[in-house]
């Protein structure tokens, strides 16, 4: 019991100690600026009293006295003239941090930040000026000296040049930077908001922290300690558009006698009073553009392609179709069955013959003689498409002997893919009318592909990056690339930080450990919960009305509300991961596939094996959309398409499409290895992000303690949340999300904080946290103790 007594005075005496250490610096800082301040109205007459310093009969005029005129004298004359004023700053920040522990405080970060400017000012007012005081006697020794050593015009060129590599490598303002800000000018970009968003910051330098890469913040945090602005940093401060909700203003009614309570009525804003001050916002400095986060980007473009000599015309001789037709005649003429009309489409890899048969004759029958008619045709690949819908005829696909590429190329500059108006337009190939065919990835909204080893698969998986890489700016798209067979994706590991979104402790954005699949998905689920609050803030359905709103300037990026980038998931082999990990895999993909559409989170998801134990039941359910590339078997076709049919495809990128109603045949574009390569150096050798898009923090059930958290580095707010945590008694994140106005990644990591400082318990599900601390005596002593620490 005596033991808590021992550390609680040990503790109070080294605060008493620091406090007085405090006071001392700051009245010793106080009274140096004062010194300071006086000397230089009143130094020409002290200098001459100094010399009898003990003489009582000489007063100095110095507010400070003979001391205060004597420091000025030393500093300011003899040392480094007004460059000197920095001193007394510095005492008086330092002794302020240490006595009211303000974080936002610095003193040492400034003494780093301003250590080159303490020797340059002195020299270069020196070398500008012949003003005693300014540069004081260093200043003008130093300059002196240089002056017999390389002329004044070297020290000149010296002083310039120090400058201009200070600048450069500490602030690593670049002439591309430079002319970035002039291009933002002439998009009247308007400073006085960024000035008055700086202020805000300075206030609560931690409001966006939220969503930012980390490079970012320690930038963001340069710009608040040194109060300039170098250019990048104007760049990612404009990522904020300026949104000034006026608080509510609440009404008083007073109390009318002792016992009488007074009544707060707090006003609801009114709607309308946003849409006007967004309105007038929008007005003033235009819709919030997002892609100037990146505003130099540049598409990839066309020529990164490669041209077939085929060119893009289909290919079938005369003889061949000819061929083919008196086949089928004969064919079904020898089932007994007529035939009145037969007209033949041409596709890149099949033709299809499209056939009326004679009346009386039942389709079901034609359906039975599929195998047949193939043998007799002697060709792979024959699919009997019995009614083909909507039109009552009979098609007979046949492979064509040479068939024909569908470049890349052709579908991306195809007219339907560049005027689309798709949120995430995939130029999937061609069909077999040769159409390019492109579908919304945003309303399938998840993709199943399958395909056994060799037919297209990886190619189909390439041919999808590339159509959103050709569409979507890397503002508006994230890949999560797993690739468990770590050769198919790592091409991308190029455009990281461009289009690659990964957990923060990870070093590759390509995830090829199956341990660190299942704390990706985790991580996502975590994304698409986020989100979720966002949109439920907003008062909006869907991700696309969300941006629209933010673009509009209508939510406040002070409450966590950002512009929010589609994400897409990529699994490059499913069936490994769902063979080691089970169901620890399927449950998070399950879920994100269930909800998170409307988030703007999609899943492509590839296998070689299509069989019931790696494509279960829930998997299927939610996955309308299906590839099917060729596989083995009927039983396989089945489980990807819930039809035969993919078992007849002929390989080569021949592929079924359906998003739950019909099939349809497509040949897959096709892109090569060096084809994307190129892309993705076109695209990496851009300036990009600072580092991949970071999703939020997972800690999986066995990783990581709240031991991991280092508590020296808390959140600013921490004391406030472990408040509402100990008055509410309930350890929640929402909780802190509410009260605290915070979104949930932090409220998450406070909550963490708060376990490893021993406030609150373990995570215990669904349920609420423990809460450790009884009242707010223990409660403010534990914090006294970790300020102590
Ligand atoms: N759309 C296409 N057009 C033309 N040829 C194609 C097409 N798709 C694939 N191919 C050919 O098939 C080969 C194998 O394709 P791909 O690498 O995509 O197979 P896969 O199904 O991913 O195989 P695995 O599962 O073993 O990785 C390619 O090298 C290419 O020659």
């Amino acid at each position: 019991m005596d033991e808590p007594t021992l550390i609680t005075q040990t503790n109070s005496r080294k605060n008493v100690a620091k406090t007085i250490l405090g006071v001392l610096f700051t009245a010793i800082g106080l009274f140096l600026l004062i010194s300071f301040v006086s000397y230089l109205l009143n130094f020409q007459n002290d200098q001459s009293q100094l010399g009898d310093f003990w003489n009582r009969e000489i007063v100095a005029d110095n507010m400070m006295g003979k001391v205060g005129a004597y420091m000025g004298e030393l500093f300011i004359y003899h040392g480094i003239g007004v460059t000197a004023f920095f001193l007394p700053i510095f005492l008086i920040l330092l002794g302020l941090k240490i006595i009211f522990r303000f974080r936002q405080i610095k003193p040492f970060k400034l003494l780093y930040n301003c250590l080159f400017f303490l020797i340059w000012l002195p020299i270069a007012l020196g070398f500008a000026t012949k003003i005693g005081i300014l540069h004081g006697v260093m200043g003008f020794e130093i300059n002196d000296f240089l002056d017999m050593l390389i002329g004044k015009i070297g020290v000149g060129i010296t002083l310039l040049v120090s400058l201009i590599l200070y600048i450069v490598i500490n602030w690593r303002i670049t002439p591309d930077q430079i002319a970035s800000t002039i291009e933002k000018k002439s998009k009247n970009l308007d400073k006085d908001e960024l000035d008055i968003e700086l202020k805000e910051k300075t206030v609560e330098p931690k409001l966006t922290e939220e969503k930012e890469n980390p490079t970012d913040k320690k930038i963001t945090e340069n710009f608040l300690d040194e109060a300039i602005k170098p250019v990048e940093k104007i760049v990612l401060e404009e990522k904020k558009p300026t949104i000034v909700q006026p608080e509510p203003t609440p009404e008083i009614i007073p109390a009318k006698d002792e016992n009488d309570v007074a009544l707060t009525i707090e006003k609801v804003q009114h709607e309308d009073e946003v849409e006007k001050i967004a309105a007038d916002l929008v007005q003033k400095h235009g819709e919030y553009d997002h892609r100037l986060d990146l505003p130099k980007f540049k598409f990839p473009t066309l020529d990164l392609l490669r041209k077939y000599e085929t060119g893009d015309n289909v290919t079938v001789n005369q003889q061949e179709l000819e061929q083919n037709k008196n086949r089928i005649v004969e064919t079904l003429a020898n089932y007994g069955i007529g035939i009145s009309q037969i007209k033949a489409t041409i596709g890149p890899t099949v033709t299809l013959y499209e056939i009326v048969p004679e009346a009386g004759i039942r389709i079901s029958k034609i359906k039975n003689l599929e195998d047949d008619i193939a043998l007799s045709l002697s060709a792979l690949g024959i699919r009997i498409i019995a009614p083909i819908p909507g039109k009552g005829t009979i098609g007979i696909e046949v492979p064509n002997s040479n068939p024909t590429i569908v470049s890349m190329r052709s579908v991306i500059a195809s007219n339907k893919f560049q005027q689309s108006k798709m949120d995430l337009p995939i130029a999937f190939g061609k069909t077999i009318e040769n159409e390019t065919f492109v579908a919304d990835l945003a309303k399938m909204p998840h993709l199943l592909m399958a395909g056994a080893t060799g037919q297209g698969k990886s190619v189909g998986l390439n041919a999808i990056i590339a159509s959103l890489l050709y569409k979507k700016h890397p503002t508006e798209l994230k890949f999560v690339m797993v690739d468990p067979k770590k050769v198919e994706l790592t091409l991308y590991s190029k455009i990281e930080r461009h289009y690659l979104a990964k957990l923060p402790d990870s070093e590759d954005a390509i995830i090829t450990d199956n341990t660190k699949v299942i704390n990706t998905l985790n991580s996502l689920c975590i994304e698409m919960d986020e989100r979720y609050e966002l949109l439920k803030n907003a008062y909006v359905r869907n991700l696309k009305e969300y941006n629209e709103k933010f673009k509009n300037r209508k939510l406040n990026p002070e409450h966590g509300h950002r512009y929010l980038p589609y994400i897409v998931l990529i699994v490059d082999e499913f069936a490994d991961l769902i063979m080691t990990a089970g169901k620890e895999v399927e449950t998070p993909i399950a879920r994100l596939a269930q909800l998170a559409r409307a988030v703007g989170i999609h899943l492509i998801i590839a296998t070689q094996r299509p069989s019931v134990n790696v494509i279960t039941g829930t998997i299927k359910a939610n996955f309308p959309a299906r590839v099917a590339f060729r596989v083995t078997s009927k039983i396989d076709s089945r489980t990807i398409l819930d039809s035969a049919g993919a078992d007849q495809l002929i390989g080569k990128g021949d592929m079924l499409f359906t998003t739950g109603n019909e099939l349809v045949r497509l040949q897959c574009a096709f892109v090569d290895t060096p084809e994307v390569d190129d892309i993705t150096d076109y695209i990496g050798s851009q300036a990009g992000f600072s580092d991949a898009f970071l999703l939020p923090e997972y800690v999986g059930e066995d990783g990581g303690s709240p031991l991991d958290i280092d508590l020296s580095e808390r959140d600013a707010l921490f004391e406030d949340a472990a408040r509402v945590i100990v008055m509410a008694q309930q350890g929640s994140a929402s909780l802190l999300q509410r009260k605290l106005k915070l979104g949930y990644n932090r409220a998450g990591r406070l909550i963490d904080q708060l376990e490893a400082a021993g406030i609150v318990g373990p995570f215990e599900g669904s349920k609420a946290r423990q809460v450790l601390i009884q009242d707010d005596m223990s409660l403010e002593q534990l914090l006294d103790n970790l300020n102590q620490n």
